[in-house]
């Protein structure tokens, strides 16, 4: 199936001359749910203003839905939704009205029925009559939601959509994403909560400098780069790693009392059965053995990292 966002070789100079993304290509398929990590100022947003029609790309060329996002500007947009990270609301507008205001914005029927069913699914039913300047960051952070849900778009971009706000609400977030997900809906996420990326996305992409480091599975992502380190904790401390065992690049922890060992959980041989035996020979009494795996939060600064 062609992907419903086909972005290829895009590039954008800002007329500072600052370089925000330097060939980035990313195919997007129909009714996944993709993140995109990236640090701040990786160029998240102004891919997503690329692809939306609200900046203006240097080259290359996005389409959606096979429509070209430049040219065909007016096509790609009734396919899109985009919940910016902030917008200046109309203070003195009721929810309600805001919202559907929005749908008519984009040339859809007034459909009330289905804008109270917006609002139910956001929990800002019984606020369909406040004004929102009366409403707290987390409830206009909804109505922007509801804004572009008003126009039921296919593809759906969400700009740090729990940024700043508390926990029962990033969860209902979630929730709500996968509804959409189930009914359709592509989603475009940029985060800088690693958690959230593990917890919703299908595949995730990982954005610095104007460049895409890398696209995976999430699955796949966790299992390529997935390191686990063993924990041997011992009964005596040691001051130092024995001759014998310098071939494990074992560190020292919790004051000699713990020996580490990192190793691949990919490779075919983790070489977990000839250290264990080689501490044994060296006459180390073990108190406790113990394995952790890497996080995706590793992995990702890791990559980062490496790219500096
Ligand atoms: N209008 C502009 N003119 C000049 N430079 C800009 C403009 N908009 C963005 N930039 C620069 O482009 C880079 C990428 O910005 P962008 O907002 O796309 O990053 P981001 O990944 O969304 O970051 P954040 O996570 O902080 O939102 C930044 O260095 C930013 O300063």
């Amino acid at each position: 199936m062609a992907p419903i966002v086909s972005i290829q070789n895009l590039t954008k100079s800002y007329a500072s001359g600052f370089q925000a993304l330097k060939g980035v290509s990313l195919d997007i398929e129909e009714g996944e749910i993709l993140a995109l990590l990236g640090p701040n100022g990786a160029g998240k947003t102004t891919m997503i203003s690329i692809i939306c029609g609200i900046v203006m790309p240097s080259g290359g060329r996005v389409t959606v839905a096979g429509h070209d996002v430049v040219k065909d500007f007016r096509a790609t947009r009734e396919i899109i939704g985009l919940v910016p990270q902030e917008l200046t609301l109309d203070a003195f507008e009721t929810v309600f009205n805001t919202v559907a205001f929005s749908r008519g914005l984009h040339g859809k029927k007034p459909d009330p029925a289905m804008i109270e069913r917006i609002l139910r699914d956001l929990s800002l039913w019984d606020k369909k009559d406040t004004m929102l300047r009366q409403l707290s960051g987390g409830m206009r952070r909804r109505v922007l939601i509801a804004k572009a849900l008003s126009y039921e778009p296919k593809v759906l971009f969400l700009d740090e959509p729990t940024a700043g706000v508390d926990v029962a609400l990033r969860k209902d977030m979630w929730q709500l994403v996968e509804r959409l997900r189930a009914s359709g809906v592509t989603i475009i996420l940029t985060t800088h909560y690693i958690e959230e990326a593990e917890e919703i996305a299908d595949r995730i992409g990982v954005i610095n400098k104007g460049e895409i480091l890398l696209v995976e599975e999430k699955a796949a992502l966790m299992q390529k780069l997935g390191r686990k380190t063993l924990t041997v904790e011992l009964a005596e401390p040691v001051a130092v790693v024995p001759e014998t065992l310098a071939p494990f690049n074992l560190r020292i922890g919790s004051e000699g009392r713990t020996l580490i060992y990192d190793y691949e959980t990919s490779g075919e041989r983790t070489g977990i059965t000839g250290l264990l035996s080689a501490i044994a020979q060296e006459g180390f009494r073990l108190k406790d053995v113990s394995t952790q795996q890497s996080t995706l939060e590793d992995i990702f600064v890791e990559l980062v990292g490496e790219a500096k």
